[in-house]
Formats: structure tokens, sequence, C-alpha cells
């Protein structure tokens, strides 16, 4: 490693090996619910306890995750990395192997604990190989490998049709490989960032510093814009897209449940690749404000052609897929912009307790709306609360979003802060 080459080709290895981490480490993440309706017939799981297997994964990070942020500013992203993939390693194999549900859901607690300062890690990876520039990009693509992992998970049972007609386990059996794999990447980029460190040819490391709380609050006004379009966005585009929007195509819009999962899927697809495309276009021109403003608009404007009109799903379909891509490819470019590199992990783990309180909530609130209304296939109008819920909560994002811009996002703030 000591040519001009590969000092130049080694922040885009170490983009490919975060990738593949965050591949199987996203496929983990989605892969309880294709073996939903196995473990119900099979084990005699309820709904509750189904349930329970995801929530199991936000809660304890509404604390912990800050935690993780600072573990990340405290150790440095590269054993952080490692570390994590190794808990979520534990959690898969423990999901996949407990006899019970307890056991179950221990394994998917500590794929939890792992993988929500796994993702923080990752960025932080990023952000200190490509703070020359094309950190957007890089994150675009990493990310969008990610969102392939969950893609993949969805499309599982048509792909490892044989695991399927086995019953539950094989299916979970294959995404503790898929954990085994996240795990390999993960100590092959931490194995060249070792190497990389000693011959000089490694990222300007942030100096780890001690964690004062009252630091939390000298965040710029623009962090605290940024957080809270983070939970409101995330709130919105999850919570329906992850849980309620299936139901609500079948039930509102009469589509069978192959077709409104198809329709589903399409929004992970699309973004696999405009998330990249997305963030290179910003590194190019270094702009990043207006680009999130824009996508934070779009989410409210598709619930409303959703809700208010009826146009075909298509259209939504495809403003939620334009929204999923190009949030997340600006979010977190900028937000490694907006603090200083060695308070990154404690910025992004507080901006995530509050993200995952946020989808908890949310969820509960959207399911409380719709068995209040009666929503149901027989009654497509109590569905009505819920979409208002999340239309509101994306216009106040939006909001935000545009704030942020008028704020610290004009072009001569952000020519100061690009450093592409
Ligand atoms: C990068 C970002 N990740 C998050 O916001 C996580 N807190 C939640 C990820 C849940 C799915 N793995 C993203 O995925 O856009």
């Amino acid at each position: 490693m000591n040519d001009k080459l590969s000092s130049r080709a080694l922040p885009w290895l170490v983009c490919a090996l975060v990738a593949a981490a965050l591949y199987g480490n996203y496929y983990v993440y989605d892969s309880i619910g294709p073996v939903a309706d196995a473990l119900q017939r099979q084990r005699g799981f309820s709904d509750t306890q189904v349930g329970l297997l995801n929530a199991i994964y936000n809660l304890p990070n509404v604390v912990l995750i800050l935690l993780g942020g600072m573990l990340v500013d405290r150790f440095g992203a590269a054993r952080v990395t490692l570390w994590t993939a190794a808990v979520c390693l534990a959690g898969a194999v423990l999901t996949a192997l407990s006899p019970d549900f307890f056991g179950m859901a221990a394994g998917r607690l500590l794929f939890g604990i792992g993988a929500e300062t796994f993702s923080i890690a990752t960025l932080a990876v990023l952000a200190q190989y490509f703070v020359g520039g094309n950190v957007a990009f890089a994150m675009g693509l990493a990310l969008s490998i990610g969102r392939l992992g969950s893609f993949s998970s969805d499309m599982s049972p048509t792909w490892f049709a044989a695991a399927y007609a086995q019953g539950w386990q094989p299916p979970l059996l294959i995404a503790a490989g898929m954990a085994a794999t996240s795990f390999g990447a993960a100590l092959l980029y931490w194995w060249l960032d070792r190497r990389a460190a000693s011959s000089g040819k490694g990222p300007a490391v942030p100096q780890a510093q001690p964690f004062v709380l009252r630091d939390l609050l000298h965040f710029g006004k623009a962090y605290w814009y940024l957080l809270t379009l983070c939970v409101l966005w995330y709130s919105v585009i999850l919570a329906f897209r992850s849980t309620f929007s299936i139901k609500y195509f079948q039930h509102v819009h009469g589509l069978d449940l192959a077709t409104a999962g198809a329709m589903n899927s399409y929004v992970f697809l699309a973004a696999v690749f405009a998330t990249p495309a997305f963030g290179w276009l910003c590194d190019r021109i270094g702009r990043y404000a207006p680009f999130l403003a824009f996508g934070a608009v779009l989410l409210p404007v598709a619930m409303a052609v959703m809700t208010l009109t009826s146009a075909s799903l298509w259209v939504s379909t495809a403003l939620i897929g334009v929204s999923f891509s190009l949030v997340p490819a600006v979010m977190w470019p900028l937000a490694s912009k907006l603090v200083a590199p060695a308070r990154f992990g404690t910025a992004i783990g507080l901006m995530w307790v509050a993200q995952n309180a946020g989808i908890g909530a949310a969820n509960l609130v959207a399911g409380w709306l719709n068995d209040r209304a009666g929503a149901s296939a027989q009654n497509p109008a109590g569905y009505e609360p819920m979409m208002l819920f999340f239309g509101l909560a994306g216009v106040v994002g939006a909001a935000f979003a545009l704030m942020l811009w008028f704020t610290a996002g004009r072009r001569a703030h952000e020519a100061v802060t690009h450093r592409g």
C-alpha cells in the first residue's frame, strides 16, 4: 500500500467493505417479516409477539444509541464497527437457534443493540475516509447496498424457496449467514484500516475527547433543525412503509397482497440506484440543503396525492421513492459537515435516540388511530386519520428542512462547509 494508486483506491475499498457489511446487516433487520406467517403457524406466536421481535430493536436504542455514538467518538469508528458487527452476528445466531420466543426476542434485542451503533460507526468511517470530497456519493453508495439487503430480504421467499419450504428456521439461518458475511467484511475493513494507519495512509482520525453533556447544547441551530427533520421524516416513512402501507394499499386501493408488497418494495429498489446518484450530484455541485428540502417536501405531497386524489398509486410510489432516495443521501453527509469530526458519533447518536423514539411512537399512534376509526377493507375511510397524522408530521418535517435551508444552507454557507 505504498504507491499513489493504492492510497487513492483505499477509501473506495473501505467504502466497498462498509457497503458489504451494511448489506448483511439490513438483510437481518428485515428478516422477520418474511417468516412472520411461518412463526405463527409453526410456533404459535401471536401478532403481538411477532411485532415485538421488531419493536425490541427500537426500544433499547432510545437510550443506548447515544452511548453508542459516544463509543464511536471515544474508541474510533474502526474498532466499534468490528465490535458491533460481532454483537449483531451473535444476535442473529441466537434468533435463528433459539428454541422459544424469549430466546428469539433476546437475539433480536442483541441484534438491535449492535445494529444501530454499527450504523453510526459505518457513517463515521465514510465521513473520515471521504473528508476531502465525495462524502455524499460514498455514503449514498454504501446506503444503497444496504437497501439492496432489505430488498433481498423481501425477495428471499422467491430466491430461497426451498429453505422457506422447510419452515421458519432455515430462512433465519440464512440471515445468520448474512450477519457472518457482514462480520467478515467488518473484519477485513478493520485490518485494512490498521495497516493504513501504521503506514501513515489512513484518514486523519479525530482526537478522542471526553464527553461533556453540556456539549450537546452547543451544536448549532442547523443541527437541531436537521435532528427534527430526521425524527419526523423517518417516523413517517418507516411507520408507513414498513408497517402500514401494504395493508393500506390492500384495503383502500384494492390491491392484492402480492401486488401491494411488490409496490412497496419498488421504493427500496428505486433507492438502490437513486441514492448514490443524488449523493454524487450534491457532491458535484456542492449544494445539500436545497436538495434535502426538496426531498422532504415530496413526502407530504406523496401522502396528499395518495389520500386526496384518484391518481395512480405509481405516482405517489414514485414520489416516495424519490424522497426515500434523496433525504438519506443528503442528511448524513450534511450532518458530517454541520458538526466537528470529533463529535460526529455523538451527534448522530443523539439524532437516532430521538429517531428511534419517534418511529416507535409513530407506529403506536398510527395503530391507535386506525383502531379508533375502525379502519378496514370494509371501512377504508377509517384510514383517513392515520394519513392526516402522517401528512401533518411530513409537513412539519418539511418546514424544518426549509428553515435549515434558509438559515444555514444558502449557497454562501455551503461554499464554506463544502470541503469537496
Ligand atoms: C442511515 C439510516 N439509518 C438509520 O436511520 C437507522 N437509525 C435506522 C435503520 C433501520 C434499517 N436498518 C438509513 O437507513 O437511512
